[in-house]
């Protein structure tokens, strides 16, 4: 992609795209340009990714066909009001923000101007990312191509519905951290079986990532899966029954209620 790709703010989620688009040769380095609040983040980011680096946000406006905005929500509006006379008509501007509305994007932006809302995740990081996109206005099909190009570079995409991004949130933009605790979880159940550490994380890791597998790969309901693993009075029937006297499921589907609620209630 010969486009120009800024990111105005360089945490953890703009790494893990860039990194994915990277890894996967979508651009080269130098047509990526990112900003952050502090020097420090960005020497850093040079160092360690290569890509084009300022500390003015106005500059990245001005320069680039793609322009991402990753900094925290409640900055959102703050930063389109600095740079809102700045980008220029035919730049797409991608919100990944938790509860950044398209509305909100359509208020904080000049008339005419091209957009789109987004939700990405962390495993983009290794090209595993699951990505929702809503379109919002203006767009030719040639642009929601190449933003397309840009997700489906670091992981999958769905094009979806506004109304299912909270959802969305919950069980794709959020969920990575609770698979972390799982395999965490795990992985301390084992170190109390004996276990060495290290060896602990990686074999749980692996196991969540085959059972991922089994479920993309294979046209089977999870439940039958899962009934194939439980042999008739062996040992992960045990497991299963103390899980449910536990409320996983539950407590997952909890969860995920929470976060679809915390999401809402930061919509702007
Ligand atoms: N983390 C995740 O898993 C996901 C996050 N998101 C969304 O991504 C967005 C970013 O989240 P995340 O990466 O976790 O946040 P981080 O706190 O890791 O990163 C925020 C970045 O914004 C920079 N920043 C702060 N103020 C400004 C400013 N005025 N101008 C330019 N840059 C600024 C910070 O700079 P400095 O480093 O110098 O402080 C930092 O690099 C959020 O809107 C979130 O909802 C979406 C999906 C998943
Ligand atoms: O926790 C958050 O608000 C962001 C959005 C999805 C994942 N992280």
């Amino acid at each position: 992609m010969d486009k120009k790709i800024g990111f105005i703010g360089c945490g953890n989620m703009a790494k893990a795209m860039i990194n994915g688009m990277l890894g996967s040769n979508l651009v080269d380095r130098e047509n990526i340009i990112v900003s952050a609040k502090s020097s420090e983040t960005l020497e850093r980011i040079k160092k360690e990714l290569g890509v084009l680096t300022t500390l003015e946000n106005k500059k990245i406006a001005r320069e680039v066909d793609i322009l991402i905005l990753a900094v925290k929500p409640y900055l959102y509006e703050d930063v389109l009001r600095e740079i809102k006379e700045d980008i220029k008509e035919e730049v797409i501007v991608v919100s990944i923000g938790a509860g950044i509305s398209l509305d909100f994007l359509k208020k904080n932006l000049k008339d005419g101007s091209k957009f789109i809302k987004t939700m990405p995740n962390t495993p983009a990081l290794v090209g595993e990312g699951m990505s929702a996109i809503t379109l919002g206005e203006n767009l030719l099909e040639q642009e929601i191509e190449d933003v397309l190009d840009i997700f489906k570079s670091f992981g999958k995409v769905e094009i979806i519905d506004e109304k299912l991004m909270d959802g969305f949130t919950a069980i794709c933009g959020s969920s990575p951290a609770y698979i972390f605790m799982l395999i965490e979880a795990m992985a301390d159940a084992g170190v109390r079986e004996g276990i060495p550490r290290q060896m602990a994380y990686n074999m749980s890791a692996q196991a969540v990532l085959g059972s991922a597998k089994m479920v993309l790969e294979r046209d089977e309901h999870p439940g039958r899966l899962k009934d194939n693993v439980c042999s008739p009075g062996g040992t992960t029937i045990e497991a299963v029954i103390s899980l449910e006297k536990g409320g996983f499921r539950a407590s997952i589907m909890q969860a995920v209620r929470e976060c679809a609620i915390k999401s809402k209630s930061m919509k702007k």
